[in-house]
């Protein structure tokens, strides 16, 4: 302790006085305690670069994937002010409550959910709120939701990498991420700086996820690259990344979405995902 006593008043504080002192040595964690009535195994954050490239849709089909497996999992919505999950599985509020905490709501094939659509009076509404009150939001979804026991729990983050995937990052203790990423030329730009993100807040990437790779032609089975050529394999081969599936536009995905049904939905070609998620 000799070398700590110094530290007992910031104002004996001096670089040559720090030297040795255990809080220099450890790096100050931000990261807050869950509701009593929660105990996750694994917290995997589900990224984007941009908006709208199909990342709630990965989310949820993880969040099914795993739940087929016959792991507990639960999907927390980050994306505040765009949240999709609730719609995409037919849920709606109020949600129930006791002192100790909320209980999320559950899909059909028993994934649990929380998001802001599942407490606002008219989910219609739009979130106008400011960036510290958006995460703090997402604090108390980590806080105050009894989620109970999961192996699992996916966070859809909101596109990019402001002030929500930040506060993720910090306040809860994601297990790694996947970045979700469409084919353009963009690709290469957009991975990096959510690789980088995920480097310097120590979390590992999981992998990469490519979606609207290709359209199959119903009628000749022809794969279509709407988007052009995809550049994930460079991407994924410069960061030493694994790529953890590449979809196709399905229509079939959207309508179930669109519908409300997606605990229906088997999304086969995200099963090299799923099985990294065991590892
Ligand atoms: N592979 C796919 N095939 C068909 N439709 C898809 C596919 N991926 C996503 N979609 C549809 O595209 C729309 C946008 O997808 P999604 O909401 O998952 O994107 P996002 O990246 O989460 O968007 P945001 O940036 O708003 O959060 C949704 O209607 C979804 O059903």
């Amino acid at each position: 302790m000799a070398e700590n006593q110094e530290c007992s008043s910031s104002a004996s504080c001096s670089r040559e006085s720090c030297e040795g002192c255990p809080s220099k040595q450890q790096p100050q964690s931000f990261q807050v305690e869950p509701n009593p009535f929660t105990v996750v195994k694994k917290v995997i954050g589900v990224v984007s670069g941009k908006g709208g490239v199909g990342k709630s849709l990965v989310t949820a089909s993880l969040a099914n994937a795993m739940r087929e497996k016959g792991y507990e999992v639960g999907i927390l919505d980050a994306d505040i002010t765009g949240p999709s999950i609730p719609k995409m599985y037919g849920l709606h509020g109020p949600l129930s409550a006791t002192d100790e905490g909320i209980f999320p709501a559950e899909a059909e094939n028993g994934v649990k959910v929380m998001s802001v659509n599942l407490i606002m009076p008219n989910e219609e509404d739009p979130v106008i709120w400011r960036g510290p009150i958006i995460a703090n939001t997402v604090k108390q979804f980590w806080q105050e939701v009894m989620w109970g026991d999961l192996d699992f729990l996916f966070v859809d983050m909101p596109p990019g990498t402001g002030d929500v995937p930040l506060t993720v990052f910090q306040s809860l203790p994601v297990d790694g991420i996947v970045i979700v990423t469409s084919p353009q030329d963009l690709v290469q730009l957009i991975v990096k700086k959510a690789y980088n993100m995920a480097n310097a807040m120590n979390i590992p990437v999981l992998g990469i996820v490519e979606n609207y790779s290709y359209l199959k032609c119903p009628d000749c089975g022809k794969e279509i690259r709407v988007f052009g050529e995809s550049h994930i394999d460079e991407a994924a081969k410069e960061l030493n990344l694994s790529v953890l599936g590449k979809m196709p536009i399905e229509p079939a995905f959207a309508e179930l979405s669109d519908q409300g049904k997606f605990a229906e939905a088997k999304n086969e070609y995200l099963s090299a995902a799923a099985f990294k998620l065991e590892e």
